[in-house]
């Protein structure tokens, strides 16, 4: 069995993580981290749980952590590479489900995220944890960067038509919709129901700090810089993002569709709808499933690609788990079954 922790277990991915490695077949859940709960039962604070995690939230303790297989970090962005050298030397795998390790450049880090990267030398090391780009280095890495939402659903949708040369990755566009999981389950006055419920809006339109970790991995499909506009917008709903993805195609001879199902061939988790179909995030919900459709508006040179996941599930927990199976040598589907739940 593998010996697990969770650093930040009381967040809503840290109970995703639970939902999910509490029926894994190889997982043995070792320690859940939370400083505010300590001492408490996990089911008492997630009766969901009861029956199934019989530990009780305790202290973040490096040396108690360290003997664990793998640490998931489902803490705030700058927590995880704090506690990451000492892991790591205890030979402790890590996969951070934060924004810690996701850029490349310490700059870019300090830029977006307004504090110093506090381990640099191990962002070369850090792979970034999108198994369907990255798996043969996922399955070696002993610190895996797991991708935030938005750059999960943006990159799946886009990633065959830059792979392929086909699109303008001067002017690509991402309208994206997220769900008010999204933001955490900290209070906060902007996702109170009052406040979400019955309203809809864009934020962070200048920039968001997904933008460059999207820049970053559509660059390295491309070969070169890509010019990206990126507008997230927070919708009424607690799970789910939906992306409308546009790319300017100038050849009109290309199948897309085939380009898109050859591209995700054998891929457990994305799912090339057929032609003309247009996914709903409820297909996806409490699955670890990217659902992506093309169209091609009037035959024209804009190319929409609609792409669909839980934000909490293939855009954190769910795909945090899918690189765990990989690490440790499982079948990547392992304990990841779920089927969405319709209505
Ligand atoms: N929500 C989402 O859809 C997604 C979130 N993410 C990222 O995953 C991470 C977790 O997100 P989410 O679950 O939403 O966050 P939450 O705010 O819901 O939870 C954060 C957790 O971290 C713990 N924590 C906070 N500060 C510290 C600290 N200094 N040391 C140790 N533990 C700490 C908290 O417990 P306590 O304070 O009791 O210790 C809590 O359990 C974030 O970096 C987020 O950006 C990534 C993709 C999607
Ligand atoms: C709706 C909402 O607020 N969504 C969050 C999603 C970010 C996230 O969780 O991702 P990281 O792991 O990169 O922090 C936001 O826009 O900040």
């Amino acid at each position: 069995m593998i010996k697990v922790g969770i650093v930040g277990g009381t967040g809503y991915t840290g109970v995703e993580l639970l939902r999910l490695l509490a029926s894994h077949p190889r997982v043995q859940l070792q320690i859940i981290t939370s400083r505010s709960e300590a001492g408490m039962p996990v089911a008492e604070l997630f009766p969901n749980l009861r029956g199934r995690v019989d530990l009780r939230f305790s202290e973040p303790d490096s040396a108690a952590l360290a003997g664990c297989d793998v640490v998931f970090t489902a803490t705030p962005n700058g927590v995880a590479m704090g506690m990451a050298r000492e892991l790591l030397e205890a030979g402790t795998r890590m996969i951070d489900l934060a924004a810690d390790f996701r850029l490349r450049d310490p700059a870019e880090w300090e830029r977006w995220y307004g504090m110093p990267h506090a381990c640099p030398e191990l962002l070369e090391e850090a792979v970034y944890g999108l198994p369907e780009v990255n798996r043969e280095a996922v399955r070696a890495a002993r610190l895996v960067a797991n991708p935030g939402c938005y750059p999960t659903a943006v990159q799946l949708g886009f990633l065959p038509l830059i792979e392929a040369g086909l699109a303008d990755t001067g002017r690509l566009v991402a309208d994206c919709k997220s769900g008010v999981s999204g933001a955490g389950r900290k209070a906060a006055v902007p996702t109170l129901m009052a406040e979400s419920g019955e309203s809809f809006k864009a934020y962070a339109v200048p920039g968001h700090r997904h933008l460059p970790e999207i820049r970053q991995g559509l660059a390295l499909a491309a070969g070169s810089e890509v010019g990206l506009t990126f507008v997230p917008h927070l919708i009424p709903m607690i799970r789910g993002i939906h992306a409308t993805l546009y790319a300017t195609v100038a050849d009109r001879g290309a199948d897309l569709q085939a380009l898109f199902e050859r591209r995700y061939a054998g891929e457990p988790f994305v799912d090339v709808m057929p032609p003309g179909s247009h996914p709903e995030t409820r297909t996806v919900r409490g699955a670890n499933h990217c659902r992506l459709a093309l169209h091609r508006p009037q035959d024209g040179d804009m190319v929409v690609v609609l792409a669909v996941i839980d934000n909490l599930v293939k855009g954190a927990a769910g795909q945090a788990v899918q690189n765990m199976n990989l690490m440790f040598g499982l079948p990547e589907d392992s304990g990841l079954g779920q089927i969405a739940l319709l209505p």
